[in-house]
């Protein structure tokens, strides 16, 4: 049996940390096994990319990120998989696509880099308006030095600029705008996106 690996990218300030909890319950309402999980990861090699982001640049954290995330394929997220769990990963590979390119790694090393990495069978990208990811920023407080420099505008335009070439490499994804849904309609809408995906699968 194989489980369904989903995962959740966007702009920080996008919802990603409110709606996983959220997606997971209701998922696991629908009648899923759900493991639920976020990139950096928790093991030693996330953990020194989440708390030092501001010690790593460009490929340094390029290949941190990549590390962890080939450790967290290997250790947690395959393994679960195997015994038939849905997995949601918050952040996965469209997050490195656009932030290790802000951070001025060329795109195509980057593509490179996260080759081998399993493509999830949904990847869901999180979008807003830049001046509503602002003020929710400035509300919540920021998180990393991704989050510092007071515009979301570069990094709402990489994502959008980036989706083609997501799809192009195997990740099939699915946009949804969380300026325009509460955090419970935004999870209605993933839920049944995956369910007909799930259907799919199971007919084929
Ligand atoms: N769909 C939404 N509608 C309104 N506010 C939201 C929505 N999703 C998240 N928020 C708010 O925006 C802020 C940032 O959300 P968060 O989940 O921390 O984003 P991320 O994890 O993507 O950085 C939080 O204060 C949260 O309450
Ligand atoms: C997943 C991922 C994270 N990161 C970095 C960005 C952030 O500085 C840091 C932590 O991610 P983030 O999700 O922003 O942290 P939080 O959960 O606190 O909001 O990891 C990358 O640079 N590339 C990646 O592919």
């Amino acid at each position: 049996m194989s489980g369904l690996f989903i995962t959740v990218d966007g702009p920080g300030g996008t919802g990603k940390s409110t709606l996983l909890p959220l997606l997971g319950t209701a998922l696991e309402t629908a009648g899923h096994h759900v493991h639920l999980t976020r990139e950096p990861s928790d093991g030693p090699l996330g953990r020194a990319a989440r708390e030092r982001t501001s010690d790593f640049h460009g490929l340094s954290l390029a290949c941190l990120v990549a590390a962890d995330r080939f450790h967290h394929l290997a250790e947690e997220i395959q393994p679960a998989l195997a015994r038939g769990r849905l997995v949601l990963c918050d952040r996965y590979v469209p997050s490195s696509y656009v932030l290790q390119v802000l951070d001025g790694v060329p795109l195509e090393y980057v593509r490179r880099l996260n080759a081998p990495a399993r493509r999830p069978d949904l990847a869901v990208l999180l979008t807003a308006a830049p001046h509503l990811l602002d003020a929710r920023l400035r509300e919540r407080g920021t998180h990393s030095r991704f989050e510092h420099d007071g515009s979301s505008g570069p990094e709402v335009r990489l994502y959008d600029e980036l989706a083609s070439v997501l799809a192009e490499d195997g990740f099939p994804t699915f946009k949804l705008d969380s300026g325009e849904f509460s955090p419970q309609a935004a999870v209605q809408a993933i839920t049944c996106h995956a369910s007909a995906l799930l259907s799919r699968n199971q007919a084929e």
